[in-house]
């Protein structure tokens, strides 16, 4: 969706009211997850959500050259599998890597419709450093991932992170957490697509530093909350003057003591902004939480449409 550029009167509630309908969605993992299994129950099969997630990458990004998929054994992974599909349906070279053992339902599915279509696979080992390939796509981990990476995942990513090859991150880079955007140790990517609504956790900690551009693959899930609204970054602006609090996340998390690892901003912003009728802003180089009492707001400067 083509993001609205918009004027001064911005602020003005009124006019803020009528406008707000046409912002993009930043949801909460829960909300993401609750809201595809409602779509999935109520309308679409997973597995048909899962084509059109690897139907939105696929459509995302310019594919072209010798292309290696890197899948996780959830559904994540099956994005990954599912895509595969695609490209070997565009006769494009297609090479998969399972990083790890085990598949989802319909992971699995996709894997062995993968292998029927002629799609190479080789072990993470053989994959070295991901050299030869264009573009290396990223389906190790995506909402369902918590805590650290380590073992065979947290290799992956080692090895992922020395490609010289373009690399994609499907929904998540694989080790930033969807809600706080926390990761030590997480893929670099050169394009993230987001599957259904962008998540809080893009935009979050270490996030941006991870993320060189953002795009969101609308895949029809209905949410069931309508929780945050992403604005267009030159309007970050426009809510960093009379009452209003400015932090960059360091200062957050110093001034409040909190840990970057626990701590959801995004929640605590919300509540701040409420309890204080303040203005609160958490930045960070690239991108930035907003809570203005009413409603909270995302912005980056590395969204790409
Ligand atoms: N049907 C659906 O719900 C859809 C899901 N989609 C994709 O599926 C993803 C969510 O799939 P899943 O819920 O299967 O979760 P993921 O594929 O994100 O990962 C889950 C797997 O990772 C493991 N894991 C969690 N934390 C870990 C850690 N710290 N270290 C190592 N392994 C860890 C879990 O045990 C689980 O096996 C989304 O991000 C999206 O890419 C899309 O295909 C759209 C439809
Ligand atoms: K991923």
């Amino acid at each position: 969706m083509r993001l609205r550029r918009h004027t001064t009167q911005f602020v003005n509630n009124a006019y803020r009211k009528e406008i707000t309908m046409d912002f993009e969605k930043v949801v909460s993992v829960k909300n993401m997850r609750e809201s595809d299994a409602r779509t999935i129950a109520e309308r679409t099969p997973s597995a048909e959500l899962m084509m059109r997630a690897a139907q939105g990458i696929f459509d995302k990004v310019k594919f072209a050259g010798k292309t290696c998929v890197v899948c996780g054994k959830g559904n994540n992974g099956g994005d990954g599998y599912a895509l595969a599909c695609i490209l070997a349906r565009h006769s494009m070279d297609c090479t998969i890597v399972r990083a790890v053992e085990g598949f989802s339902k319909d992971g699995l599915y996709y894997y062995q419709l993968a292998k029927s279509l002629g799609v190479n696979e080789i072990s993470l080992y053989e994959a070295g450093n991901f050299e030869g390939y264009d573009i290396v796509v990223d389906c190790l981990l995506g909402t369902g991932f918590s805590g650290k990476v380590e073992g065979e995942i947290a290799q992956a990513i080692t090895q992922i992170n020395m490609t010289p090859a373009y690399v994609v991150s499907a929904d998540i880079n694989s080790g930033i957490n969807g809600d706080t955007g926390y990761g030590e140790l997480a893929v670099n990517s050169d394009i993230t697509v987001s599957i259904g609504s962008l998540k809080t956790g893009l935009f979050l900690n270490d996030a941006p530093y991870y993320i060189d551009s953002l795009t969101n693959a609308d895949i029809g899930i209905e949410l069931l909350l309508d929780e945050y609204k992403l604005i267009d970054y030159d309007n970050l602006e426009l809510f960093e003057g009379y009452n209003s609090e400015v932090y960059t996340t360091e200062e957050f998390m110093e001034k409040f003591n909190y840990s970057p690892e626990t701590c959801n901003i995004t929640e605590i912003v919300a509540e701040m902004s409420v309890k204080n009728k303040k203005t609160i802003v958490v930045k960070t180089e690239h991108s930035a939480v907003i809570a203005d009492v009413k409603y909270v707001y995302f912005c980056a400067d590395y969204i790409r449409n």
